[in-house]
């Protein structure tokens, strides 16, 4: 693909801790409006990756190129207990989506509070504005943030296993969304470890297992050989290693 056409380019990416690679020498574009399941075993670099993309760890090699223009980057890292520890209301957690709008403490207007309820609203959760969010189950707490994301209006979403420890008609609700986000155009890469969602909904994939082991079609990627090399080269990394040098990849 053209670089000028991707909205996001990795170019021989190689990103580690300590010095020591996690995943090295990734090279793909990614065309606007992609729908891209990232998938690999444990320790693959899926979340190193969007630690890389969101800023939060610099490249050890190589680099990378986002053109998400106005709407930027949103990104939904895995739930945490975390998420539930801050004693905040479940409407005024999802109106964190619009801080770019409104800044850290200036109050919502109208039109803005209508906006936050629609959002709720479309994640399935009017009526839970006022309850704390460390009442909400794992599902409903996810609904939320799905809602936060989607005031967030962004046109490059990354997330980050987001039906882990899921119950099954909120996967498929959030999964309803994820698909009405693509059909507006905006592009998303999801971590996923549920191969047939993978199959059923996500129409490319990104096969990571401490390097890229194959990007394109699902159908092409998620073979049986490929997922089997997969897990054998995420078995046999050394954690430990220095950065190297590939010059084909440093080449091309
Ligand atoms: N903060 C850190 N410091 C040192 N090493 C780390 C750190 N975070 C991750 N790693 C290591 O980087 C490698 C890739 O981890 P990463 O979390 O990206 O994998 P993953 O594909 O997201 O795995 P999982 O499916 O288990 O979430 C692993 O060996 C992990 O131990």
């Amino acid at each position: 693909m053209n670089a000028r056409e991707a909205i996001l380019e990795l170019d021989n990416l190689t990103l580690g801790y300590d010095r020591h690679p996690a995943v090295h020498h990734l090279r793909c574009s990614i065309a606007p409006g992609a729908l891209v399941a990232i998938v690999g075993p444990n320790g693959a670099g899926k979340s190193t990756l969007f630690k890389a993309l969101t800023g939060e760890l610099p490249p050890l090699q190589g680099q990378f190129r986002v053109h998400a223009g106005k709407g930027g980057i949103a990104y939904l890292p895995q739930q945490s207990e975390l998420d539930r520890s801050f004693p905040v209301s479940v409407f005024d957690m999802v109106s964190m989506g619009l801080w770019r709008e409104i800044g850290a403490f200036r109050g919502l207007k109208r039109s803005q509070a209508e906006r936050v309820r629609a959002a709720l609203a479309a994640v399935g959760l009017s009526g839970f504005e006022a309850r704390q969010i460390g009442t909400l189950s794992g599902g409903q707490l996810q609904r939320a943030r799905f809602a936060r994301m989607m005031l967030q209006d962004a046109n490059l979403l990354l997330l980050d296993e987001p039906f882990n420890a899921i119950d099954a008609r909120t996967i498929e609700d959030l999964v309803a969304l994820i698909l009405q986000w693509h059909a507006e155009g905006r592009t998303i890469l999801a971590v996923l470890h549920d191969l047939t969602l993978v199959q059923r909904h996500f129409p490319e994939c990104l096969l990571l297992a401490r390097e890229c082991l194959g990007f394109g079609p699902t159908a092409e990627i998620l073979t049986p050989e490929r997922l089997a090399t997969a897990r054998r080269l995420a078995g046999e990394f050394d954690a430990t290693a220095p950065v190297c040098h590939r010059p084909e990849a440093e080449a091309a």
